[in-house]
């Protein structure tokens, strides 16, 4: 794929083991239930599912819906791009540290048919500090079907009080609603109390 020097790492660098209570060949489940990307409690997030592979990488599996359209009939390229940007994000939590995107590539190379499902294989090429490097491809309705796009990503690791300056907190962060059955965590809507920082 085209891709600037931002998202290759530097020759040599190491790529690290997952954590040890990662899970390794099993179900991630979600980070949190409301994302956008990965909840099974968002009403129209795009319910990414994805499975730990060997090597600091994930598998994962996106099926375009009708709210996924950008043109009639096809997948709207920023859709695409928060699967990938997901589905990256998956590959760094099993390291069980915080990071966020701070840099996405994207090539498409194929439309995207509404009712395809996506095989997204996502790894890490390697970190150095708080970067970390990753790649993925997706690949149309079989894990051997035509690639319809690969991605390349920078994630920078932050402290847990990245969440709590700029969100609502960590609360939920565990695939839960939070704790109070009204929804809250980050991005838990109006009733949240959040704030607006400087
Ligand atoms: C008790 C349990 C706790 C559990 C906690 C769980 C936490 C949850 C975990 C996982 C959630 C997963 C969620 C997945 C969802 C998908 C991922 C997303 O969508 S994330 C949202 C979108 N992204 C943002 O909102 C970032 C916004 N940007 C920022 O906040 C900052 O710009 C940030 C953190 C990226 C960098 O800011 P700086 O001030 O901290 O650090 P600086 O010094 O600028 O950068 C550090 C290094 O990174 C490079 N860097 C930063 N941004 C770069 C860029 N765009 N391109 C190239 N390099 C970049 C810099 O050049 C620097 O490199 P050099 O150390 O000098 O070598």
């Amino acid at each position: 794929m085209n891709r600037s020097h931002l998202t290759v790492p530097p020759a040599g660098t190491p790529v690290p083991e997952p954590h040890p209570d990662a899970p390794l060949g099993e179900p991630l489940g979600p980070h949190y239930s409301r994302c956008f990307g990965c909840g099974p409690g968002h009403p129209t997030g795009l319910h990414l599912e994805a499975v730990s592979e060997d090597g600091l990488g994930v598998s994962a599996k996106f099926t375009v819906g009708d709210l996924h359209q950008g043109a009639p009939g096809l997948a709207h390229g920023g859709v695409l791009a928060t699967a990938m940007d997901e589905a990256l994000g998956m590959v760094v939590w099993l390291l069980r540290k915080p990071y966020v995107t701070g840099r996405l590539e994207t090539d498409y190379l194929l439309p995207v048919p509404v009712g395809t499902t996506l095989f997204i294989r996502t790894r890490c090429t390697g970190v150095v500090g708080r970067k970390a490097y990753l790649e993925a491809e997706a690949r149309m309705d079989a894990l051997d079907g035509p690639v319809a796009v690969r991605a390349a990503a920078l994630f920078v690791e932050v402290p847990v009080a990245h969440f709590e300056r700029h969100g609502d907190g960590v609360g939920g962060m565990d695939g839960t609603d939070g704790t109070d059955g009204t929804g809250g965590g980050a991005h838990g809507g109006a009733d949240t109390g959040r704030r607006v920082n400087p």
